[in-house]
């Protein structure tokens, strides 16, 4: 027995430390938040919490409050669903909250691409160039001509045409918006129609992989992915990264400032090529992930009120009223000015509204130092360093109730005060006004920089679809389709399945 006791000790001392590195041990400290760990060492939570997010947090929250923290594969995470709180997390100073420690560590398994040190603050200048302001106006105009190229040169013969509304909707926006981004192709011979027709035609079998890569991504970002899939995730990466390369950019045309810049200074930074193309395969995704989406959601709804339909495409008329133009046979393509994208109120309130419904990011930051998180009601935790800390403004902002009366009402005027001119910002909770009211777009550094091109690629989509198009669902009668919830925290949510409909432009 004296043999073993050496062997026996040096496996218990092991069986500890293990539990030890599981977090097996730890406990809530005063001044700590709630904490539960779950049962199981280490995975903790994670299983409920990737199964349904949206409930898990729920179920959470009615049982410790509105901060806690869980164990999620190994991290500590803790929660803040106090939306007058949500300051102290989203301005809290870099040196203690940090947004790009978690980004870096997705974008490496997610995209292969390992992360420079001032990846952020350049993306960040490059899009401030480009993407609003003054400098969104020719990418706006860009996305026009390539909308209008997909929707109305293949819809030309005025047929009905029956198709999935997110599959129609997702492929429109998600081609236009990659094009006018990442450049059309050449015109063989100077054949600017022959052009069109390559863009129309390459584009979407690139939207085809795309889709089969979204697919994959909730359980790819997870790290849990059958081998099979795996490959196949690692096979659709490679086809990215060599349909965006550096050299397919330099054959392109119209190939956005955006891009082209944040090429440029990866190349000066002495960058090498196939790092590169994985960072455009980033920006791909970024960019066309939820915007396609969030389009399926807004005509969806809209297609299903009657009101809001009449009331936005009697907007949308009148706007193009005003700038004299017509829509018709023989008649040139619409032109929607900067000034008629901002002149849209109920559209606007409109596209907020489907986006509180449907987007569903997870805003995570890492805790770089022991700190004290204030609330606005003067409580206080203390947070580890090493822990991270997350909102989830879906369910503690945009579904509450208490800000948004029948919050899973789909209400075009939401977001309208009365009178229907101007936009409605005043939402409170607890008799105080919110500040962050509904939050598609998260907040503080890491808000997204695509925004107001998002809103502005929604917006002529829509403008399109009412000022050539007739359509109607096939089946109105099934109602919203129910979300995918495996896909909470991701931005945009998807439907769990399609709904038909029929469209044929109007000639
Ligand atoms: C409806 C469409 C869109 C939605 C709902 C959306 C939502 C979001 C959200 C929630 C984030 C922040 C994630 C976080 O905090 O971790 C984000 C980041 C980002 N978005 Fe968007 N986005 C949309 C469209 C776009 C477009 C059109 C572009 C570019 C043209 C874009 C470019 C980006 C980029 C580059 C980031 C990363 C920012 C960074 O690293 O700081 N997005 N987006």
């Amino acid at each position: 027995m004296a043999v073993f006791l050496p062997v026996l000790l040096s496996l218990g001392a092991l069986l500890v430390t293990l539990l030890y590195l599981a977090g097996a041990f730890r406990r809530q400290r005063p001044g700590e938040p709630p904490l539960d760990r779950g049962w199981l060492p280490w995975l903790g939570h994670v299983i409920a919490f990737r199964r349904d997010t949206a409930e898990f947090l729920r179920r959470m929250r009615g049982q410790h409050g509105d901060v806690f923290t869980v164990q999620l594969a190994g991290d500590y995470v803790t929660f803040l669903m106090e939306p007058h709180s949500y300051g102290a997390v989203v301005k809290e100073s870099r040196a203690k909250l940090d947004f790009e420690k978690f980004a870096v560590e997705l974008v490496a398994r997610v995209f292969g691409y390992h992360a420079q040190e001032d990846d952020h603050q350049r993306l960040e200048a490059v899009s401030h160039k480009y993407l609003m302001g003054d400098g969104l106006e020719e990418l706006t105009e860009a996305m026009m001509l390539n909308l209008q190229n997909l929707m109305l040169e293949e819809a030309a013969d005025g047929e009905w045409r029956e198709d999935g509304l997110f599959h129609f909707c997702y492929s429109v926006v998600f081609r236009a918006g990659y094009l006018s981004l990442f450049g059309n192709e050449p015109a063989p011979g100077g054949d600017q129609s022959a052009g069109r027709r390559l863009d129309r035609q390459r584009s979407a079998g690139l939207f085809a992989e795309f889709r089969r890569y979204d697919r994959l991504f909730p359980r790819l970002a997870y790290a849990v992915l059958p081998p099979a899939q795996k490959l196949e995730a690692e096979r659709l990466k490679r086809r990215f990264w060599e349909a965006l390369s550096v050299g397919r950019m330099r054959e392109r045309e119209n190939v956005s400032g955006w891009v082209s810049e944040r090429q440029q200074q990866m190349e000066e930074q002495g960058l090498e090529a196939a790092m590169r193309d994985r960072y455009m395969f980033l920006l791909l995704w970024a960019s066309q992930g939820n915007t396609g989406p969030s389009a399926f959601w807004l005509l969806l709804h809209l297609a299903r009120c009657p009101d809001a339909l009449r009331a936005v495409k009697a907007e949308a008329d009148g706007l193009l009223r005003e700038s004299g133009q017509e829509v018709g046979p023989g008649k040139p393509p619409v032109r929607l000015t900067r000034r008629m994208l901002q002149q849209c109120p109920v559209l606007d309130s409109a596209v907020e509204e489907s986006l509180r419904l449907a987007a569903a990011p997870v805003l995570i930051r890492a805790v770089l130092q022991d700190m004290t998180l204030r609330l606005h009601d003067e409580r206080e935790y203390r947070l580890r360093r090493g822990d991270r800390v997350a909102l989830f403004p879906y369910l503690s902002v945009q579904m509450d109730p208490e800000i948004h009366p029948e919050p899973s009402e789909f209400r075009y005027d939401r977001f309208l005060q009365p009178g229907g001119r101007l936009r409605k910002t005043d939402f409170s909770k607890g008799g105080r006004r919110l500040k962050y009211y509904t939050m598609p777009w998260g907040a503080g550094v890491s808000m997204c920089p695509g925004r107001f091109f998002a809103v502005n690629e929604l917006k002529q989509f829509i403008f399109l679809m009412l000022a050539y198009f007739d359509f109607e669902l096939l089946q109105p009668e099934l109602g919203v389709p129910p979300i995918d919830r495996s896909r909470w925290g991701f931005g945009t949510m998807q439907p769990t399945h399609e709904v038909r409909f029929r469209y044929r432009m109007r000639i």
